[in-house]
């Protein structure tokens, strides 16, 4: 590890916005973001959650904490940091700065009285010795639209489709994300400002694609759902072999998302849709002629923290009845180290410090994988990583834990 002087940390004052930006930007390539991009982030920035280092005048490492609140298993809204923007210059790394700075944002997040903390990573191994783990998953798919076919339930037809310029319908897709949002455990309530997430549109970001399309989806006059997508032509020794790149889709039953993926599968002159980040559990998936030409590809998502294990797991519900003493070890966060008893069903949870003996023994990182439903305690048992003290108590927990909707997050931030 390299020596010399510390950084000091601080929180950010709006006047060294840029200074701690260029940090960031540099540390991510330095290659300047869109001015429509810099400019949002420059407009949601919570200044006085976010923390920067400092070596004298020279911003050396920077951390935000936006202030989220998270759907969790049962439907409940749980307030969140959203860790962000976390860089350290290449002259300064491996000193022990990134450890100072999460030190003190998750100290601060515990006196927010914020029982969680959710990030995505650019590295996930950076995040796991902080007591962070993958909680959600995100699916990528590259469909062979040409030969893929796709068998839409009753009612598809109902579903009426339009273009419609994409700020020009903004409030109305909003408030389908709004309905979508207590449905899956991991998604993000939107803040004042975040819609516009939405709308970036940076010429940078289209590699030859068209700008953002917007289609809108209705029945019996209300909006349904909506996908936003760019279009690029190609030309093959078979012809016409274009591309729908999906940037998102949110629907608000059954029906109109079928219509939707209906649509994207036949843009005329295209014969392969790109998609990413969608949930593991999409229906698509299950509607396809040809699952193998679809050429999936599952990656991390949400890295969540139990930033207080006691509230965090009080805050959700679980879908079968659950009575077990968890030993919990947390080096990092030690005021959740100890023992736990967690009693809940699908109607609501308690957890409370005990001395009772233990049931199940395992790190505050496997209860964050665990904790949106999407990853099985019985197969962090089986991986080694909790260790079952009284015999059952692993299978009991773990149908208590899973999810029948799988944990989603949508967007990095
Ligand atoms: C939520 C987000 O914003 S994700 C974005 C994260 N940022 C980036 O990826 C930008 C590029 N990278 C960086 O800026 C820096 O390398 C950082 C922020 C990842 C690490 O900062 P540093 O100050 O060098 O980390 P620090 O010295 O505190 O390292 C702490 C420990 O983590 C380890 N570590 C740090 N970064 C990494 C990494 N990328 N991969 C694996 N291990 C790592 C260190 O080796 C060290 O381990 P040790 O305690 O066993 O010695």
């Amino acid at each position: 590890m390299a020596t010399g002087h510390t950084a000091e940390l601080r929180v950010l004052r709006p006047e060294d916005w840029d200074k701690w930006y260029g940090n960031l930007i540099r540390a991510f390539s330095g290659v300047p973001e869109p001015d429509e991009e810099r400019e949002l982030w420059d407009s949601l920035t919570e200044h006085d959650r976010s923390l920067g280092a400092w070596d004298g005048d020279e911003c050396v490492g920077t951390a935000g904490a936006f202030s989220f609140r998270v759907t969790v298993p049962g439907g409940a809204s749980v307030p969140a940091a959203g860790v962000t923007g976390v860089s350290v210059a290449a002259t300064h790394r491996r000193r022990g700065i990134l450890t100072s700075m999460m030190r003190r944002q998750l100290d601060d997040v515990r006196s927010w009285g914020e029982p969680l903390a959710v990030l995505t990573a650019s590295e996930p191994e950076i995040y796991g010795r902080f007591g962070y783990g993958a909680a959600s998953f995100q699916l990528g798919a590259e469909i062979d639209t040409g030969r893929v076919r796709l068998a839409v339930p009753p009612g598809t037809d109902d579903v009426r489709l339009r273009y419609a310029a994409p700020a020009d319908v903004l409030e109305a897709c909003e408030a389908v994300y709004a309905h979508v949002v207590p449905r899956r455990p991991g998604m993000l309530a939107r803040r004042p400002g975040w819609e516009r997430l939405g709308l970036l549109d940076p010429e940078s970001a289209r590699e030859g694609a068209s700008p953002l399309q917007c289609v809108v989806a209705s029945r019996d006059g209300g909006t349904t759902g909506f996908a936003r997508f760019r279009v690029r032509l190609g030309w093959g020794p078979a012809g016409h072999d274009g591309t729908v790149i999906l940037k998102d889709l949110y629907a608000l039953d059954p029906a109109t998302e079928a219509a939707l993926w209906r649509f994207l599968f036949g843009i005329d002159l295209t014969t392969t849709l790109v998609v990413n980040g969608r949930p593991v559990d999409e229906a698509w998936q299950y509607q396809v002629s040809d699952i193998r030409r679809c050429r999936m590809r599952l990656r991390d998502q949400g890295h969540v923290r139990l930033v207080d294990v006691g509230a965090a797991l009080q805050a959700r519900t679980y879908q079968a009845p659950v009575d077990v003493v968890f030993e919990v070890e947390d080096a990092f966060c030690p005021w959740n180290a100890g023992r736990w008893r967690l009693s809940g069903d699908a109607k609501g949870a308690s957890c409370a410090r005990t001395s009772d003996a233990a049931d199940l023994a395992l790190s505050a990182r496997e209860l964050a994988e665990a904790y949106l439903g999407g990853v099985s305690l019985a197969a962090l048992g089986a991986a080694g990583r909790v260790r079952e003290l009284r015999q059952g108590a692993l299978a009991e927990a773990s149908v208590g834990f899973a999810s029948t909707v799988a944990p989603w997050l949508p967007h990095g931030f």
